[in-house]
């Protein structure tokens, strides 16, 4: 049963916990540890200062845990930054060119931002959500070695405050396969045996600090896994659980079923195994193997915002608790995914608010689960009714199904959603634009100052009015169209200044979406997103872009750039409903933005941007299930951008990933021009299209954006020759990455001043030539 506050004070020891979340947000309810680490960067306060801001953080968090009911609660799941560079201090494998930095705080955040001198390490998505992890790089002189300090402290921290503490450490299978080899490092798992010997001595200090259960995070599990990786896997459990002094094992998977893994993980000796039965309700057929293990079944959605169906989670429960014996309810991942409550939504109607459930919503559900599994059913009656009558008015919602836009959308795809032929629409397009070979150009955004998003503050207060937004706006549309004419780019962009985020800006306008005030939800380091909730069906009640599109263009006679997202992005960064495939919700999503295109296209833009940077993040982990997702979202980007003549030129964007496992379907989407992130991969992704047959525009980022450095015209020179050697001059189109939102003004315009001029260089070496 869940237990009381009053009884965790007794300490309950040496049992089966019941009642647990398998980790918690940490940015703070209102963003407290952002603002706090950002202060700490700018010199505004110590490392004092911030110290003592985490440590309240955690003790809000872990307090709200046991009043609600858990008897196990997750600590070390703060992060100042990120859990892969936390495993990766705490096993000693931060990278070397740190090592110089004397102070540990100090070490850490250069790994993880670099500086003038240092490079940071690279980021990357987190399996298939928007939370972006530091890749560890390990070499082959990379001595790991135990720094137990930070686990120890918050483990001590949570022990003082009578929280029956948990500690959470990312598994070694885990930290090893995410991890990236360097300076002729060889498979990394080969490392296993090094990195052992630490989790060893780990567990042994925290048996000695106290901790009766350890979690493992073993998410990688839930991926696609090679006989070999499963048998080292096994080997690793087994050598764990034989130490005569550790805490009791939990191995936490999520994100998916373990399918093969799990009868792996099932014949060590380990002592818990969580599975994840929102993304893997596969596993609940499997349970049986898992007899004699203390069985976390996370039930309610760490990954989504609806409210749990607590009928349906009970019966689960019910039937694995029968096949297993033991068992707690859990969540099915980390709530690092949803935002903390629903409490500040203020803007939300009853009927929506009745179907959600954030942060702390969710550890509600997950205790009276507990409580309602025990068997005293009548203590949890209202929160099964609540969950009942929500549903009930879910399903009856008209907002949910629109039988107008479904039929639109039902003939529209009916009519087909292929454009002329790709070398018919070049023919059409060059002549219209007059473009040079080597086009240069930008992403779309320009910096976000600090001006831009106080403007959108004051507007939020009721301090300036629409008026005076569109003023300020358009002042630094102008401005930006000034600065890109002045440096002499080809094709120009209005500079999104008036996007908060280039997915809630269109969700704050689109019938079907809710967007929150305060939802925030980390996304990497101090950065956040406010994920909107694609509740129903989505209509466009008007046009979203056109006005700053139409200001933007009468400014310049260059072409400007319709700048739209894409709907598999909308929805990758959206808390998409559950009630229909996401395959309907995209194209219903793309038909609104294939409206868009084409009023654009009446405005007079010749050139329309389609951003897909999630086509790769949303990829299914498991091989299987990739085709299915490839079809729809690709199918549902020709939707959106089949709609406009063959005049007028679609580009898309593509950024944060390796495209190597997605080069299909970018040839796929059919785009006129598409622009790619590959400074950083040294221009890779163009062989890789080369191999696929890819004949269409193509820009490959030749700077990086991630970071302040002013790249030289001759490394850009340098880019654009290698690029040469795969694409031809008609081809290729000169830009950064990605956009320059988080840059500040006086880079942004030294590095486009240099790529301009190294586009102008390679032009009039390939007409010499
Ligand atoms: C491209 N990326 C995106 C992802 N997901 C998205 N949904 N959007 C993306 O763009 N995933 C992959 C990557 C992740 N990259 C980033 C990069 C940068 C940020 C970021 O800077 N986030 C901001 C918040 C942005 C925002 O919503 N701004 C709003 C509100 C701003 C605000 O907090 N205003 C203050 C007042 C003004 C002030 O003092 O600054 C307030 O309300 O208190 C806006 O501009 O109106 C961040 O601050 O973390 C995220 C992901
Ligand atoms: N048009 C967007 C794409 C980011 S991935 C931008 O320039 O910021
Ligand atoms: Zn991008």
């Amino acid at each position: 049963m869940a237990a009381t506050h009053a009884e965790l004070e007794t300490h309950v020891t040496d049992t089966f916990f019941t009642a647990t979340v398998l980790g918690s947000p940490r940015i703070g309810p209102h963003r407290e540890l952002k603002r706090a680490v950002e202060s700490y960067w700018a010199g505004r306060i110590d490392a004092d200062a911030l110290a003592a801001v985490g440590r309240e953080l955690r003790t809000q968090t872990w307090a709200e845990l046991v009043d609600a009911g858990m008897d196990s609660v997750p600590v070390n799941t703060f992060s100042y930054y990120d859990q892969m560079l936390d495993t990766a201090a705490m096993v000693g494998a931060l990278p070397d060119r740190v090592a110089g930095l004397a102070d540990p705080i100090d070490r850490y955040f250069a790994a993880a931002r670099g500086n003038a001198e240092i490079a940071p390490l690279e980021m990357t998505k987190w399996f298939d959500t928007n939370y972006h992890y530091l890749v560890p790089e390990i070499a082959p002189g990379t001595a790991f070695a135990l720094d137990a300090s930070k686990v120890l402290g918050e483990l001590r921290e949570a022990r003082e405050q009578g929280v029956p503490a948990r500690p959470v450490v990312i598994g070694p299978v885990t930290f090893l396969l995410l991890s990236k080899p360097v300076d002729g490092s060889g498979e990394l798992l080969e490392r296993l045996d090094d990195l052992l010997p630490v989790y060893e001595d780990l567990l042994a200090q925290l048996a000695g600090a106290g901790a009766e259960w350890v979690q493992i995070d073993e998410p990688a599990l839930v991926a696609d896994r090679t006989e070999a990786e499963l048998a080292r896997t096994r080997e690793v459990y087994e050598r764990l659980a034989a130490l005569s002094s550790r805490p009791k094992l939990f191995v936490a998977s999520y994100f998916g079923s373990l399918g093969d893994a799990l009868p792996v993980i099932a014949s060590t000796p380990v002592d818990a195994i969580g599975i994840d039965l929102v993304a893997g309700t596969d596993d609940l057929a499997s349970v049986p193997a898992l007899a004699g293990k203390h069985v976390v079944a996370g039930v309610v959605d760490g990954r989504n915002v609806w409210r749990t169906d607590l009928d349906a989670a009970l019966s689960a429960l019910e039937s694995a608790r029968a096949a297993a014996g033991s068992l707690a309810v859990s969540t099915s991942c980390s709530l690092l995914h949803v935002p903390y409550s629903l409490e500040p939504e203020t803007g939300l109607d009853d009927a929506l608010r009745s179907w959600l459930a954030f942060g702390s919503e969710k550890i509600g559900e997950v205790a009276a689960l507990a409580t309602a599994l025990t068997g005293d059913r009548s203590a949890v009656n209202a929160q099964f009714d609540a969950s009942r009558a929500g549903r009930t008015s879910r399903e009856s919602d008209p907002r949910l199904h629109d039988d107008a836009l479904r039929d639109r959308l039902a003939s529209t795809l009916a009519e087909g959603i292929s454009r002329a032929d790709a070398a018919e629409r070049r023919t059409a397009q060059n002549e219209l634009l007059g473009l040079p070979d080597l086009p240069t150009t930008t992403i779309g955004s320009y910096p976000q100052t600090t001006e831009i998003r106080v403007a959108r503050a004051a507007l939020r207060r009721g301090e300036i009015d629409d008026a005076e937004y569109v003023r300020r706006m358009q002042g630094e549309i102008a401005d930006v169209i000034a600065l890109q004419e002045k440096i002499g780019l080809d094709v120009l962009v209005h500079g999104e200044p008036e996007r908060n985020d280039m997915v809630q800006y269109f969700a704050e306008q689109l019938d079907g979406f809710f967007a929150t005030e305060n939802g925030w939800v980390q996304s990497y380091g101090s950065r956040c997103v406010r994920p909107p909730i694609l509740f129903g069906d989505v209509v466009r009640p008007e046009p979203m872009t056109v006005s700053w599109f139409e200001y933007a263009q009468s400014l310049t006679a260059k072409p400007v750039k319709g700048m739209l997202t894409g709907p598999v992005t909308i929805l990758a960064w959206s808390f998409v409903r559950d009630d229909q495939p996401l395959a309907d919700s995209a194209n219903q999503v793309a038909l609104a933005i294939r409206d868009e295109t084409v009023d654009l296209e009446r405005a007079g833009a010749r050139i329309i941007q389609v951003d897909e940077p999630a086509l790769r993040e949303l990829l299914p982990l498991r091989k299987a299930d990739q085709p299915a997702y490839l079809d729809w979202s690709v199918g549902s980007f020709r939707l959106a951008t089949s709609g406009v003549e063959n005049t007028t030129q679609v580009h898309t964007h593509l950024c944060y990933s390796e495209f190597g496992e997605v080069i299909d379907a970018i040839a796929g989407l059919d785009a006129d021009v598409t622009s790619i992130e590959a400074a950083r991969s040294k221009m890779e992704v163009l062989g890789d299209l080369d191999a696929v047959g890819f004949d269409l525009g193509v820009g490959p980022g030749v700077y990086d954006i991630h970071s302040p450095r002013v790249p030289s015209v001759d490394e850009m020179t340098e880019a654009l020759a290698a690029a040469l050697d795969a694409v031809p001059a008609s081809r290729l189109w000169v830009n950064p990455d990605c956009g320059l939102k988080t840059r500040g003004i006086v880079e942004v315009e030294a590095s486009l001043r240099n790529m301009v001029e190294a586009a102008r260089a390679v032009r009039g070496s390939t007409v010499d030539a």
